[in-house]
């Protein structure tokens, strides 16, 4: 349920979560890369979810693949530039497209500076060609550990001026929030603006953690706030708005079924929840699937939906002429 009267908007979307299978196989024939099938169909249960994984670290491992084709940085900018060309034909009038630049580096050895550079190129490319308007998210990939992740902040921070804000995505279970307080705080020292995952698989102090120490003025899923009224307030009273992705929260089992999705809780409770897509690629759907289908299955009405466009618009890290703009070329 999509009111095309108001701005589609998609604000936790990974651009390495959202490889297309087609040109995975592409770039493993071009580059004579082995991958785990012989041929283009056979390889599709690989890189996209075709049964619930039993819980996110399983799930993550579908989004291998498509790094793992990275040979070079053309395919970077490839992968980047078909990530704009999807935002078009999915209607979506702006998205934050997020990233781990060492998670797509690491198979090839490439340089994660040249990662982002790649990723910008090609994004702006294809915001030009597909008349899309993105802003791109840095993400420090937590299943490689605090190191790693100093190493993968550096290579953002050389890009400063084109990343608008940082994440922390991954094992959230297996790499908790305290090991990562000083990257954090350089990041906002930075300017950065900061959306943290937390809340998918671990618990409401994981939330907590994110918001209070790190600095989150966005989380990523945020699924189980909903065992926590006080967090639930404390998310109100400060303008925290929860990036929901309830195709994604089924298929890494953070819930058991749509209906069960506390999306609805949270928008009675008056907390600002946005509508996204998370890994489009590896699950299979994409944004409009979400407002059409996984919406309605999760309880929503379509004023609700309507409520969910508008905070995404709220929520996105847009100045306030942005926005206006966006709402403008609605209209018009
Ligand atoms: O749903 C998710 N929850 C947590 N981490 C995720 C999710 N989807 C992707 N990544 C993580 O984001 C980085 C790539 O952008 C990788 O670290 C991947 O594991
Ligand atoms: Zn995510």
């Amino acid at each position: 349920m999509i009111d095309t009267s108001l701005p589609l908007v998609d604000l936790h979307r990974h651009l390495d979560g959202n490889i297309r299978p087609r040109t995975i196989w592409e770039l493993g024939q071009q580059h004579n890369l082995v991958l785990p099938a012989d041929r283009f169909e056979a390889l599709i249960p690989h890189v996209q979810i075709t049964d619930n994984a039993p819980d996110l670290v399983t799930f993550l491992a579908k989004l291998d693949w498509g790094v793992a084709v990275l040979k070079d940085y053309d395919a970077v900018r490839r992968v980047a530039y078909e990530n704009a060309e999807d935002l078009k034909l999915n209607g979506i009038d702006y998205a934050e497209l997020r990233f781990s630049p060492a998670y797509m580096a690491m198979t090839h050895g490439l340089e994660p500076e040249g990662v982002v550079e790649a990723v910008v190129d090609g994004v702006q490319a294809g915001c030009r060609d597909f008349g899309v308007k993105a802003k791109l998210i840095g993400i420090l990939s937590r299943t490689f550990g605090a190191d790693a992740c100093h190493a993968e902040l550096q290579a953002c921070l050389a890009f400063r001026d084109k990343l608008t804000a940082m994440d922390l995505a991954g094992d959230e279970l297996g790499q908790p929030g305290p090991q990562f307080e000083d990257h954090f705080r350089i990041a906002r020292d930075a300017g950065f603006r900061l959306t943290i995952h937390a809340g998918e698989a671990a618990g409401p102090e994981s939330i907590w953690h994110a918001v209070r120490e790190l600095g989150a003025e966005r989380i990523g899923h945020g699924v189980k706030a909903v065992q926590d009224p006080a967090l639930m307030d404390y998310l109100v009273e400060h303008g925290i708005a929860l990036e929901s992705c309830l195709t994604s929260n089924v298929q890494t089992t953070t819930v058991a079924n749509l209906a069960d999705h506390p999306i609805t809780t949270f928008l009675k409770h008056g907390i600002t929840v946005t509508l996204n897509t998370d890994d489009p690629g590896v699950e299979g759907v994409d944004l409009g699937h979400e407002y059409e289908v996984a919406a309605p299955a999760a309880g929503l009405s379509a004023q609700d939906c309507r409520t969910l466009q508008e905070n995404g618009l709220k929520a996105a890290f847009l100045s306030e002429r942005e926005r206006d703009e966006l709402r403008q070329a609605k209209r018009a």
